[in-house]
């Protein structure tokens, strides 16, 4: 089967993007790897899926495929990627667009200068809303990572987040403790696994080890949770200024019940055909 995709990323975390409206496509998780693999396939660390909604107040529904094949509720660098996809596509001429995802709706909207702001919803902090195995709801708790005892705060986007501060994030434990933490027993769906230095008030620095992608070098959703995590620990002020390994975004949040907003670019690569 010969399928069209466009190669795009947000800050270096790559995307294979899919039109599923004007196609029809019925990915295998075996066919989603192949196409992440920087190999045998393209590459990227996330598949995205554009397809017709399945509600009436949505312009289009967007499912996300980790690269190892994984089906998950939500990706914030790919949200800005997919309004650029739908308009540089002729799908919509629409600058704001109402996207239905597997956790709700998010609100991607392209500005005249080309950056993009997303409403990413609202954070949920509730165990059983991350899914997180804890008897206490609380801002910052222990987590044992091999020997080591790390304090987290839990945050979803729609998708599932453990945040720790770190001193440097240079030469934080990324990659070793990352991959313990993405696969804690104590959350049952997995989690991505962030860590933030703060600059100031104002800014931090951030990696993520993402669920079913390993390192990214952006994670919207991580730089919204890390965000959000450290207003919640009194340590910073919206707006927030994240810097990941591939670039900056902007983060708003206003509090309580208020939805998060993520500002920051999005860049089509290339075009091509691939027989599957
Ligand atoms: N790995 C994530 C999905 C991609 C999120 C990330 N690429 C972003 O920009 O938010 C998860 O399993 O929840």
């Amino acid at each position: 089967m010969k399928v069209r995709f466009t190669k795009m990323h947000g800050l270096g975390n790559d995307f294979v993007v899919l039109d599923g409206v004007r196609q029809s496509l019925a990915l295998t998780p075996d066919q989603l790897r192949q196409l992440a693999d920087r190999r045998f396939g393209i590459g990227c660390d996330q598949i995205l899926l554009v397809e017709a909604p399945t509600r009436p107040d949505a312009d289009f529904r967007y499912r996300i495929f980790n690269a190892d094949g994984g089906e998950v509720e939500q990706c914030g660098n790919g949200a800005r990627c997919f309004v650029r996809f739908v308009r540089e596509q002729g799908l919509t001429a629409q600058r704001e667009i109402v996207v239905e995802t597997m956790k709700g709706l998010i609100r991607p909207r392209e500005g005249e200068d080309g950056n993009i702001t997303v409403d990413m919803g609202v954070p949920r902090f509730a165990p059983d809303a991350i899914p997180f195995i804890s008897p206490v709801d609380a801002v910052v708790q222990p987590l044992m990572v091999g020997d080591d005892e790390v304090m987290i705060s839990v945050v979803s986007m729609g998708n599932p987040h453990a945040v720790q501060l770190v001193a440097d994030v240079d030469t934080a434990p990324v990659a070793s403790q990352g991959l313990l933490i993405e696969n804690h027993l104590r959350f049952p769906q997995r989690v991505n696994a962030g860590f933030m230095q703060v600059v100031d008030r104002h800014a931090v620095r951030l990696r993520v080890f993402e669920r079913g992608a390993g390192e990214t070098l952006a994670c919207g959703t991580g730089a919204c949770a890390a965000a959000v995590a450290g207003i919640r620990r009194g340590l910073l002020d919206s707006p927030v200024r994240v810097a990941t390994r591939g670039g900056e975004l902007s983060i708003e949040w206003a509090g309580d019940e208020q939805p998060v907003f993520m500002s920051g670019p999005a860049t089509t690569v290339f075009t091509g055909e691939i027989d599957l």
